[in-house]
């Protein structure tokens, strides 16, 4: 079985290179989170994926597709879920989903049932009929994800999916990726929340300076750090050991 998602040789210069080759193999089913301090390149490196930025460089495989060559195919597999929700203000979410599902070709029967599924996971149902112009950024993120995978994609990009929610949100939305990753279907997210690093992510890469400086699950990081410590302590370590600044500050 092709990897989920096969990186090699990525890169991207804007004024200077903010994405320097960086090779990642994510397997089918797995959870895995990009940390970096910000402006590493994490969303840069997503966005590629996604197909929303063209790399200058490399390769991008999506369960065998050849992103660069056929993006449509491999749209058609993935759910990109930015960490600036964009949804129609005049839709209700009910609405919103089913203009989604629409655009993905998704039987009106599937889709209905999956848009209900999400509103309710989602915790979305009390809110289910209005405007989404009236809705908090929380309430416009759980929509934007919501509508992000109701044509059922098999990889879920998530750019910082639980930054400015409620503790009852975040939980919701940890609960819809967890129940996904148990059916099958693989996660990459960023995040800068290490608590939600550390719990769901079966494997952490460190992006810092457009690289990626460590790579494995928290055990195996630990080891290379060589002491039991928090992924904090780890994080710093080898962001630190990883980087030029830090290793002017050594
Ligand atoms: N469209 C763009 N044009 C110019 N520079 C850009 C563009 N997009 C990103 N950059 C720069 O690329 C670098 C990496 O940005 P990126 O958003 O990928 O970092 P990040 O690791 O996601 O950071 P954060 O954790 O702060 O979100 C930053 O210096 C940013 O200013």
């Amino acid at each position: 079985m092709p990897a989920a998602l096969a990186i090699s040789g990525l890169a991207k210069s804007f004024d200077r290179p903010v994405v320097k080759s960086v090779d990642l193999t994510i397997r089918p089913g797995e959870f895995y989170a990009l940390l970096g301090p910000n402006g590493a390149g994490k969303t840069t490196i997503l966005r590629m994926v996604a197909g929303l930025l063209k790399p200058d460089a490399g390769a991008i495989s999506i369960f065998g597709i050849d992103a660069l060559a056929d993006p449509v195919a491999a749209k058609q597999r993935m759910a990109w879920v930015s960490d600036e929700p964009m949804v129609y203000d005049r839709l209700t979410p009910l609405e919103y989903l089913d203009f989604v599902a629409g655009l993905w070709q998704v039987e009106p029967a599937r889709a209905r049932a999956a848009a209900h599924e999400l509103v309710d996971w989602l915790g979305l149902r009390p809110h289910a009929n209005e405007l989404c112009g009236g809705f908090s950024k929380g309430m416009l993120q759980k929509v934007a994800l919501a509508g992000a995978l109701v044509h059922d994609p098999q990889l879920i990009i998530l750019d910082e999916p639980l930054t400015g929610l409620d503790a009852g949100s975040a939980r919701q939305v940890k609960d819809v990726l967890r129940q996904r990753t148990a059916s099958g279907v693989t996660v990459i997210m960023t995040t800068h929340i290490l608590e939600v690093a550390e719990r769901m992510a079966e494997r952490i890469g460190v992006i810092a300076e457009g690289r990626l400086i460590a790579e494995g699950t928290l055990a195996e990081l630990r080891t290379r750090i060589g002491r039991e410590t928090t992924l904090e302590e780890i994080f710093l370590d080898l962001v630190a050991e990883g980087t030029e600044q830090g290793q002017d500050a050594a």
